[in-house]
């Protein structure tokens, strides 16, 4: 990637910064990934940059496999919108109340209790290094840093074909398998409810992760339906980010140092 390339890219939202939509993935991407999920933070530099460009665009958003609250705590940022759980829960910036997907939230309660009753029957997990984040209706099993995380990960994919058997849903990110409810969301169409409608020409999205492929297309097909005159589409490289991400971009950055050279590109006067 050269200077001239990213230049060229962001063209279209520097020309017109308050009709430009700037959206970013949350870990691996202004956050560096992390062997705990909860020490995971966004590096004071990359922050600086953030709030410089949330005052100069016309919006700004996290958009987060976290929880709504979770992303705005990592970003540490009160002036952005924070989308959560993969599209499920919006964080409006400076709100205090959480919309979330009703469809989605009315599984909190059965999904809590299949992965209680998962977690009990498996009194090994701590001794594995597995781990379990709980994100309300989505629960996710961490297996990274464990001490062998091919065994970790087995005994997880184990776990997973049991909730499946319960009725919900697997998918699968960078060394986390979530247990989701049988309802149909993702990043896509976060993105188009996002810029939709907002009289925006031109918008940026950059992630790290599979779920992140579904903000890309989400873009795109807004400027195919007219909605958007340019995405840019932006994957952010590091550790074991997979491949298809890249693939599917316009343009590929190297971890921190790369998301920093975006934001500087959009800043540049
Ligand atoms: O959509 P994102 O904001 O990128 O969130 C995706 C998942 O990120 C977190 O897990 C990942 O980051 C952890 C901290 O660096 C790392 O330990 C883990 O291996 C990664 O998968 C988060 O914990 C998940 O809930 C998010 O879905």
């Amino acid at each position: 990637m050269t200077d001239d390339r990213l230049a060229d890219l962001v063209a279209p939202l520097r020309a017109a910064p308050d009709r430009a939509a700037v959206l970013l993935d949350v870990d691996g991407t202004l956050a560096p990934i992390t062997r705990h999920a909860g020490s995971a933070e966004v590096p004071p530099p990359t922050r600086g940059l953030l709030t410089e460009v949330a005052a100069r665009f016309g919006m700004v958003a996290c958009v987060s496999g976290r929880r709504a609250v979770d992303a705005r705590r990592i970003v540490g940022i009160g002036s952005l919108h924070y989308v959560g759980n993969h599209g499920t829960e919006i964080l409006r910036r400076g709100a205090r109340e959480i919309e979330t997907t009703p469809a989605v939230a009315a599984w909190e309660p059965r999904v809590r209790e299949i992965a209680r009753t998962l977690l009990a029957s498996r009194p090994d997990l701590d001794r594995l290094g597995i781990s379990c984040e709980d994100k309300g209706p989505i629960q996710a099993l961490h297996w990274r840093g464990a001490p062998d995380e091919a065994a970790a990960e087995a005994v997880v994919d184990e776990l997973g074909e049991r909730a499946e058997a319960e009725g919900l849903v697997l998918h699968r990110g960078r060394m986390v398998l979530e247990l989701r409810p049988p309802v149909a969301f993702d990043k896509g169409a976060a993105v188009r409810w996002l810029v939709a409608g907002g009289g925006y020409d031109a918008a940026l999205y950059a992630g790290d992760d599979r779920t992140d492929l579904d903000a890309f297309a989400g873009l795109r097909r807004l400027v195919d339906e007219g909605g958007l005159a340019a995405a840019i589409c932006v994957a952010v490289r590091d550790g074991d980010a997979p491949a298809e991400v890249s693939a599917a971009a316009d343009l590929t950055v190297d971890g921190s140092p790369g998301i920093r050279s975006v934001l500087q590109e959009l800043l540049r006067p």
